[in-house]
């Protein structure tokens, strides 16, 4: 039996390859095989009718026998209280290529809850993802999960993290049960424990119901949720995902970001992604990256306060009518002319109505950096 496509581990966990400074190995495994899943029937609910569990329930984990990874439990397991040190430490970490730095001097720490981690194209995303899931060796810096160094120690890493790449390759022709089964069993899980926990990831993702149904009839967000499935295997502490919502419709985007949220209650869960609104629907934390370096680390409310009071909306004939100094962040032809909405210390026309300010403002106006006053960019 073959993946469908894919040149790295099929389960997304990461690669077995100690992290190396090569670029070569840092790719990290793609798959070009995800199901698109048109015909797939996704009935699944919030609940898993089978169990009354909800997704993410905490007795998933003390379910699965889980051998007490946690920072808390590793404490408790010493006899001693579990101390005041983030799950995860990211402390100076840069990665060079060449003579071009695709990540600096980047430092966070990260508790239980979802990390929306915010930037451009190219902003260094993927490469500090890289270096947290071990697939790519820190320049300079170091990561510890659970105080584990992520270069020290990778292998110990990586059976505390969980990985959904954003390209996630299924075999088509299990089904959801068998394929988790199949993971868990490359794990090292024996049989008994495999099916048990395949099992169970499938009802903390909300698809019991789906078990057994060959994953080609899925859809891209029931796929997604299997994806996420999988990462769980090992019951990590830290859960990585990589655009978990692109392409998925507005339904199964929102089961998507629940499951998500609600492995966030004991998790850290890292969510790499352009979708703001994702960040602003579950994310407790935003992480973003500019240029290779942190420009901000917050939660979302205080980062969509910083646009407070200056988020403006007005009709125009055209955009032209609005001050090439003022940041636009969203125009829509309507009936009665352009509707703009725009990020100005000032109404940006005398007809201007202040809005309340969402994280796509705030964030857009971060990146964006200008003057909100109307000075033009510093
Ligand atoms: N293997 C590599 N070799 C050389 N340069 C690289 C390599 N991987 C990434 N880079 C460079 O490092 C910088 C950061 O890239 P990275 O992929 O981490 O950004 P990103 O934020 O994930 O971008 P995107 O949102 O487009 O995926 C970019 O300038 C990129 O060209």
């Amino acid at each position: 039996m073959s993946p469908s496509t894919r040149d790295g581990p099929t389960d997304g966990s990461t690669a077995d390859e100690p992290a190396t400074d090569e670029p070569a190995t840092d790719e990290p495994a793609t798959d070009e095989s995800t199901t698109d899943g048109s015909t797939g029937d996704d009935r699944s609910t919030g609940d898993d009718r089978s169990t009354g569990r909800r997704a993410g329930d905490a007795i998933f984990r003390s379910d699965l026998g889980r051998a007490g990874r946690s920072a808390a439990t590793d404490a408790a397991d010493r006899g001693s209280e579990p101390d005041d040190d983030p799950r995860v430490r990211i402390d100076g970490v840069g990665k060079r290529y060449g003579d071009q730095w695709a990540l600096r001097d980047v430092t966070l720490d990260l508790d239980a809850g979802v990390v929306g981690l915010l930037g451009p194209n190219g902003a260094g995303k993927s490469t500090l993802m890289g270096i947290l899931t071990t697939f790519t060796a820190p320049t300079e810096g170091t990561v510890t999960v659970d105080g584990v160094d992520v270069s020290e120690d990778p292998t110990a890493v990586r059976s505390r993290l969980g990985y959904l790449p954003q390209e996630f390759g299924v075999y088509p022709d299990l089904t959801a049960r068998e394929f988790l089964e199949y993971l868990g069993a490359l794990r090292g899980l024996d049989r008994a424990t495999a099916r048990e926990r395949a099992v169970d990831l499938l009802s903390v993702v909300n698809l019991a119901d789906a078990a057994d149904r060959r994953l080609d009839t899925f859809s891209g967000g029931m796929t997604q949720r299997v994806g996420i499935a999988q990462a769980l295997l090992a019951d990590p502490d830290v859960l990585v995902v990589d655009e978990p919502t692109v392409g998925l419709d507005p339904t199964e985007r929102a089961r998507c970001r629940n499951v998500l949220a609600d492995l966030a209650r004991d998790r850290v869960v890292v969510l790499s992604t352009h979708i703001v609104s994702d960040v602003e629907a579950t994310a407790s934390d935003v992480a973003v990256l500019v240029d290779g370096r942190l420009r901000t680390h917050t939660d979302p409310e205080t980062l969509v306060e910083s646009v407070d009071g200056r988020v403006w909306e007005c009709v125009v004939d055209d955009r032209g009518a609005i001050d090439p100094a003022h940041l636009v962040t969203s125009t829509a032809r309507r009936g009665d002319g352009r509707r703009v909405r725009v990020v100005a210390g000032d109404p940006p026309t005398d007809d201007a109505t202040p809005v309340d300010p969402t994280l796509e403002d705030a964030y857009l106006a971060l990146l964006d950096g200008r003057d909100p006053n109307g000075g033009g960019r510093p």
